[in-house]
């Protein structure tokens, strides 16, 4: 038997689909929403998931605000267009694309970002609301992740969650979206760190694996059935970008998020319900509480 898939492009449709009537609305109470890009410098990789975020934005009626930077930009210029696109009206949530060129202090520049026009869900307020359980933009990425699994009826409620990393934008913080009482999960945070892994993964019913190490989650590391959500990216001996999961582990798993196809997907659906959600807040109006 081979895992079923959770599929993170057909559900970013669906999710994308129902925020355009969410936009509709929203332009009949006067309000345009518009997602501001910051990109500095001219990493292909990072140019083309900007690109494709505005292409996501004009397929559901969201504006696009792009600001772009060359690698040579200093500490002052990059504040300066934060201190702009906090003040710009037409921009009503936005992003400063990372990682930030060396030598550039990432956390000063995030830290100046208007909370309230955080589309990422990682402004250290947005962050802090999340521990204190107050609405507000969620992490893009571990919000995708629990909702590609409600959208696959695969149950979170009591189920003992995996997640393998400690970066910012996954490991540390989906473990505060996932123990939240809606979620009601127990979950196991593992790192390079931890001393035997895969008999913390043999236990888990559910595996997020986000460590950027090619392959690292292998079969006999699987418990029959469980879904494993594949976060990683990384490349291998030739440059080819590889997942977290070794394709084998699709021949245990009871569901399997595809790398590309998957999370990536749903981390930029997730990115502009935030940016709606900022907007329906701002105008008093919606389900965004
Ligand atoms: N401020 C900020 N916010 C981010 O959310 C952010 C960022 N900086 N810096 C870089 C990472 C990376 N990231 C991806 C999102 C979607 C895909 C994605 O949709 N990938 C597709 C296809 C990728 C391909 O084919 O190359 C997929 O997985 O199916 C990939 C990568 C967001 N990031």
């Amino acid at each position: 038997m081979t895992a079923q898939i959770l599929d993170g492009k057909a559900t970013a449709a669906a999710i994308k689909s129902e925020l355009t009537v969410r936009v509709e609305a929203l332009k009949a109470e006067g309000v345009q929403p518009g997602l501001g890009t910051l990109l500095v410098g001219d990493d292909p990789g990072s140019k083309w998931y900007v690109a494709g975020k505005h292409r996501d934005c004009a397929e559901v009626g969201i504006a696009s605000i792009q600001r772009e930077l060359p690698a040579t930009a200093t500490q002052e210029e990059i504040e300066a267009v934060v201190r702009e696109l906090n003040e710009n009206p037409e921009c009503t949530g936005y992003i400063v694309q990372l990682p930030l060129p060396k030598g550039i202090d990432t956390n000063r520049v995030l830290e100046l970002m208007d909370p309230a026009k955080d589309a990422d869900g990682l402004h250290p307020m947005s962050l802090g609301r999340l521990v204190l359980n107050e609405t507000g933009p969620l992490p893009c990425t571990p919000n995708g992740i629990i909702e590609l699994l409600r959208r696959h009826d695969v149950e979170i409620n009591g189920a003992h969650v995996v997640v393998v990393g400690r970066g910012i934008t996954v490991g540390r913080s989906i473990g505060l979206l996932l123990t939240r009482r809606t979620e009601n999960a127990t979950v196991t945070l593992c790192h390079t760190g931890t001393r035997d892994l895969s008999a913390q993964l043999r236990q888990a019913d559910i595996i997020v694996a986000a460590a950027g190490v090619g392959h690292l989650i292998k079969p006999e590391d699987v418990k029959p059935g469980a879904a494993v959500l594949d976060v990683g990216v990384s490349r291998d001996g030739e440059g080819k970008i590889q997942g977290d999961v070794d394709p084998g582990v699709a021949e245990v798993a009871g569901w399997i998020s595809p790398n590309p196809g998957g999370v990536g997907p749903m981390t930029r659906a997730l990115l502009l319900v935030n940016v709606v959600e900022a907007a329906e807040r701002a105008a008093g109006i919606g389900h965004a509480g």
